[in-house]
């Protein structure tokens, strides 16, 4: 753990974003979490609890909370981002002329902005070139966390005072911290598990064997690592905790929105209403629309991916799309070798 205590910003005040400055607060450091809502902020501050998005967890009183982001960001030294996608961008424009040039910045985002296929730390280099910039991702449901759960993460930078800054920031008695420079990949892995973290909810509320489950996982990676390769990611990546690691919990966990979304839909459920209904972000639904778009236009085989798709926005039944799964010509298992 850090022995100097550092001025942190959190960027977005729902689960991830307090479970995130929960931790950092429990370190002993300066933090401040901005957010939109003053009630909300008053509840943190008075009470220090967030009801909305961490229901029954007591956060740390020296948590700060605060509307003004000059003021989050003041004399910040390092600044987390835990806003959905779709608002990464315009954050960071905001961000850009409050930031300190020597400000480590970490996007912890799992999404991908449409324009363009950019994930967000291509997103905030564009609106913030001079920031030092780092992504963490792994399997980290924001409630576990909260709850001091056991749970480990990845951080990506291509600058290593960056990596370990935030290793000794963040690591505690439950939560370890692993070193990478893969960025992009990491990055990919986080988004792309979301969509078939969908794939598994169907799967679950149909009832599925064990077998299933597994085939569906494995194949899963499979196509994520496919793609990544496509699009020039490290697939060894995948083989990490942002990989695998992330994969397996949002295809298993009840507490994933993501798979929440999928379980409803498997139920016979409509996407909208279900969305509506979850109130807090399932990044997959966007991720979906984007990846199905990316896979037709670079032509990689993603079954799973245009499964899904067909299934939401194309009216094919679950019976169809599995049966023509199932029929495909016979293939390899693993794609890649280091040999
Ligand atoms: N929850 C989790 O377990 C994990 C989430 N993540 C990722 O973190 C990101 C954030 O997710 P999460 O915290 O779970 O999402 P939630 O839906 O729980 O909360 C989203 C938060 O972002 C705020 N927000 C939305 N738009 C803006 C904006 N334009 N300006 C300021 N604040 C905004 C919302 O504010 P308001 O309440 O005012 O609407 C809300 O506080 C996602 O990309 C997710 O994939 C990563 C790891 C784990
Ligand atoms: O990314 C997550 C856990 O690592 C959270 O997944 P959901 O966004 O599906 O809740």
């Amino acid at each position: 753990m850090s022995e100097k205590s550092y001025r942190v910003a959190i960027l977005g005040g729902g689960s991830f974003g307090t479970a995130i400055a929960n931790i950092v607060a429990d370190n002993g450091h300066d933090v401040h979490l901005w957010l939109r809502s003053e009630e909300r902020a008053d509840e943190i501050n008075q009470r220090h609890v967030n009801e909305t998005y961490l229901p029954g967890i007591q956060l740390n009183p020296s948590l700060k909370a605060t509307t003004d982001l000059a003021e989050a960001v003041q004399s910040a030294e390092v600044v987390f981002m835990a806003v959905p996608s779709k608002s990464c961008r315009e954050v960071s424009r905001t961000l850009a002329g409050l930031l300190s040039k020597d400000c480590i910045l970490i996007s912890t985002t799992k999404g991908i902005e449409a324009d363009g296929f950019k994930l967000m730390s291509q997103v905030i280099h564009e609106e913030i070139p001079y920031a030092r910039l780092g992504v963490m991702s792994g399997p980290n449901l924001a409630k576990e966390l909260a709850e001091r759960q056991i749970t480990a993460t990845v951080i990506a930078s291509q600058d290593t005072n960056v990596t370990e800054t935030i290793q000794g920031l963040l690591q505690c008695s439950y939560f370890r911290v692993y070193a990478g420079e893969d960025i992009f990949g990491l990055e990919l892995c986080g988004a792309l598990k979301n969509v078939y973290a969908i794939c598994s909810g169907i799967a679950a509320a149909i009832g599925v064997g064990s077998n299933t489950q597994s085939v569906l996982i494995t194949r899963s990676l499979a196509e994520m690592c496919r793609f990544a390769v496509k699009k020039g990611a490290d697939p060894m990546t995948f083989m990490g905790l942002g990989g695998v690691g992330d994969l397996f919990v949002t295809c298993t966990s009840p507490l994933s929105r993501n798979y929440r979304v999928g379980y409803s839909l498997g139920q016979g459920k409509d996407l909208d209403a279900v969305v509506e209904e979850l109130g807090q972000v399932a990044e997959g639904v966007n991720t979906l629309k984007l990846l199905y778009a990316q896979a037709e236009e670079l032509d990689v085989h993603m079954p799973l991916v245009r499964g899904l798709y067909g299934i939401i926005y194309n009216g094919q039944s679950l019976d169809e799309v599995v049966s023509t799964m199932m029929s495909a010509d016979q293939t390899r298992d693993v794609d890649f070798s280091l040999r």
